[in-house]
């Protein structure tokens, strides 16, 4: 029996919108059982996902390889659906290892990663599901260049909304062209971003995740608790608060010791969501053998 295991992604980080990525210690595992007759996938994850053939991960899978053989497969998962937290790259990532694993592809994480960007169309959360830590890619006619740093050793702290937020509902609030001097100044705050992670300057990197225009302000209505929390954040001394992928989840990098105070004012503030604290999880997926 195969184990797969997928971390949560967290992605844009502010300014790197489709760029940057970094994968969270909350994870995805399924396990390859027996041979069936058609497949079978067990799950808790709601009547809205399909328990046969028509799961997206199995579908992943047969992408790949449409004869492969049926499975049942055990789907046991702590990301929250629609919520932010690349709970649809972490099913790719699995679908493509199953496929990798019962059809003998023998495919590296490289490979991984091309066919993961092309089916989720955009590499932020597949690529540190894959390669784990932070990763900055770059995604161009068809091609995926990715690159793994390491992200420093910084407490997060999730606000999970208790509602869903599809990633395609939030990409339709995104303006459909931007302003050339807008473009640049974008792409720019998210260059100084990598720059400023890299080299451990938290002030300027918190600021510049702070400072996006690529879609931020374009989903406020969709999450309007995000400026909420970014005001507490200021208030307790938080290095940044940003929304995590398309949202609704907010992430705000904060020392453990002065989450009580942030939980205690977003509780007044009636944020009702859940909050967990997080890690980066520095490997990317893993495949164990049991
Ligand atoms: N483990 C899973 N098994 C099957 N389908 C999944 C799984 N995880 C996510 N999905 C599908 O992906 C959808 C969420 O994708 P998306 O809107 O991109 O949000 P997210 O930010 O969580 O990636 C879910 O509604 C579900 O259809
Ligand atoms: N860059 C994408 C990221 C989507 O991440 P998800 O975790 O919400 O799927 C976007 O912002 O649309």
């Amino acid at each position: 029996m195969e184990i797969i295991k997928v971390p949560a992604t967290s992605a844009n980080l502010g300014p790197g919108f489709d760029s940057l990525g970094i994968a969270v210690n909350v994870y995805l595992t399924v396990t390859i059982a027996e041979q069936t007759a058609n497949w079978v996938v067990e799950h808790q994850l709601g009547s809205d996902v399909p328990t046969d053939e028509r799961n997206m991960i199995v579908q992943t899978a047969l992408s790949l390889v449409p004869n492969l053989t049926p499975h049942r497969i055990i789907v046991d998962s702590d990301i929250p659906l629609a919520r932010g937290l690349g709970s649809s790259s972490s099913a790719i990532v699995a679908g493509l290892e199953i496929a990798n694993i019962i059809g003998k592809l023998d495919m590296d994480k490289e490979t991984l990663l091309q066919k993961a960007t092309y089916l989720e169309g955009h590499p932020d959360n597949v690529a540190p599901a894959i390669l784990g830590d932070f990763v900055v890619s770059a995604y161009v006619s068809g091609h995926v260049t990715s690159v793994k740093g390491r992200f420093p050793e910084l407490e997060m702290l999730a606000y999970i909304p208790k509602y869903e937020l599809p990633t395609s509902k939030s990409r339709e609030a995104l303006p459909k062209e931007l302003p050339f001097k807008e473009a640049v100044a974008a792409g720019s705050i998210g260059n100084a971003l990598v720059a400023s992670l890299l080299t451990e300057r938290f002030d300027e990197a918190g600021r510049l995740m702070e400072a996006d225009r690529y879609h931020e302000i374009y989903r406020a209505a969709l999450v309007p608790h995000l400026a909420t929390l970014r005001e507490i954040g200021h208030h307790v001394g938080a290095m940044a608060t940003y929304l995590s992928g398309a949202g609704p989840t907010v992430m705000t990098i904060v020392d453990k010791k002065k989450v009580p105070e942030f939980i205690r004012i977003a509780r007044e503030a009636w944020l009702d969501g859940d909050f967990r604290q997080l890690n980066v999880d520095r490997n990317g997926v893993v495949v164990e053998k049991k």
